[in-house]
């Protein structure tokens, strides 16, 4: 048995996610709630709608999720750290106020927060806050005790994470037919923003010169195809771009669009392109639907042989890094010295978002930052 790991202060772990519909009765109830109040044009509901149905209607994100619950409970389990994990979504049951209400009913009181986003953005970092701090409200008029509620720094640049998806491209690059394999370029995708949300990513003083949320992807990107060029001994050339746009056409958001990518690297001549989804967690619908069924149909009708390469998912080394991540904050809120893992060059990420990070179009309460209300 190895000696018990403490987690202390904290006495719970809340996976925070996404969610997805699980069937096609699911998909519009859960495209409402996606949506609510962020104008999105109709015609492109009804177009990702079409995408869930033609997966019957179930996203893979969900049982992700839940691979990736017994990976961190088997990791804590085999490395003696005893922390009940639980798991809550913004979109879809188990949806985020329930698991809270249910973790403070048993008895939790410093909680700490995973979130399936691993970079600084409005939607993958303060939107969650966001709805931390709408579900302790809840809590608030139930007359629940409140639990204090802390989130894991983002985790982009932690090796747990970069490793899998380095590996991810490797087998990609072996998939590809002998004769294209070297020449291929990689195409690393994240979600596309509204360029105005990732100028504003991170915190204030990177506000205007990019952002973070770009900065971050790019320092990843470039880990990644280094560690490549050191295991293959070939330089593959790559760029960052983007996927899964949904806004309105007059707002700038993030370019390029991978579809139009692959069309512009065919027409430069390049032999193939491994297109690698490091701004994901997991494989769910945006890479099922938008890089497997849409950019792979593009690629084919361009006569560009592609690959995409795996996300992290469930991998043990992933669950790994979770805890490292949280003995870490542990360390960190008991005044122990702490020396924060990161790989790249811009470091390990801050542990609490400062005032004015990742800001909202219409400012509203957020936990778990500088500016949280609550504790
Ligand atoms: C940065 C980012 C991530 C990565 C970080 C993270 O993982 O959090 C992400 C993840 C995801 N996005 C997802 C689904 C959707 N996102 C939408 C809409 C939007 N996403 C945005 C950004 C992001 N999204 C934005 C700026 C919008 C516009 C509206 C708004 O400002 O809110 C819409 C509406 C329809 C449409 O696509 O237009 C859907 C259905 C799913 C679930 C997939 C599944 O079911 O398997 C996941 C994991
Ligand atoms: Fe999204």
């Amino acid at each position: 048995m190895p000696d018990a790991l403490e987690a202390t202060p904290y006495d719970a772990l809340l996976l925070l996610s996404f969610g997805g519909p699980e069937g096609p009765d699911d998909v519009v109830p859960f495209l409402e709630n996606v949506t609510r109040g962020r104008g999105i044009p109709t015609e492109r509901l009804k177009e990702v709608g079409q995408h869930y149905f033609l997966f019957g209607g179930v996203s893979p994100i969900n049982e992700q999720n839940r691979a990736l619950l017994d990976a961190l409970r088997k990791d804590f389990a085999d490395h003696g750290l005893d922390l009940p994990v639980y798991w809550g979504n913004r979109n879809w049951a188990p949806y985020l106020t329930d698991t809270l209400r249910e973790m403070v009913t048993a008895g939790h009181r410093r909680i700490l927060v995973l979130a399936t986003s691993a970079y600084a953005s409005y939607s993958g970092c303060r939107q969650y806050r966001e709805n931390l701090a709408d579900a302790l409200a809840v809590l608030e008029t139930e007359g629940l005790p409140l639990p204090r509620v802390d989130k894991l720094r983002h985790y982009f640049n932690h090796p747990g994470f970069v490793e899998p998806m380095t590996e991810g491209v490797l087998r990609s690059l072996a998939d590809l037919p002998e004769d294209v394999r070297d020449g291929a370029h990689i195409a690393f995708t994240t979600h596309s923003i509204p360029t105005t949300a990732a100028d504003t990513s991170g915190p204030v003083e990177g506000h205007g010169d990019g952002g973070a949320y770009v900065r971050q992807h790019l320092d990843v990107a470039a880990l990644i195809a280094d560690a490549v060029r050191e295991r293959t001994g070939v330089d593959h050339p790559w760029q960052l771009v983007y996927q899964s746009r949904s806004g309105a056409p007059h707002i700038p958001w993030l370019e390029p669009d991978i579809c139009d990518h692959l069309e512009e690297r065919r027409a430069a001549g390049v032999p193939a392109v491994v297109m690698a989804p490091i701004g994901f967690v997991s494989d769910h619908m945006e890479v099922l639907y938008d890089l497997d069924t849409e950019a792979t149909a593009r690629a084919g009708e361009l006569g560009l042989p592609v690959r995409r390469s795996a996300t992290v998912g469930a991998d043990p080394r992933f669950a790994a890094a979770v805890r490292e991540l949280i003995l870490e904050r542990a360390a960190a809120e008991s005044g122990r010295p702490v020396t924060p893992c990161a790989l790249g060059t811009l470091g390990a990420s801050h542990d609490l978002c400062p005032v004015g990070c990742c800001p909202a179009r219409a400012p509203r309460p957020a936990a778990a930052g500088a500016d949280s209300p609550y504790a």
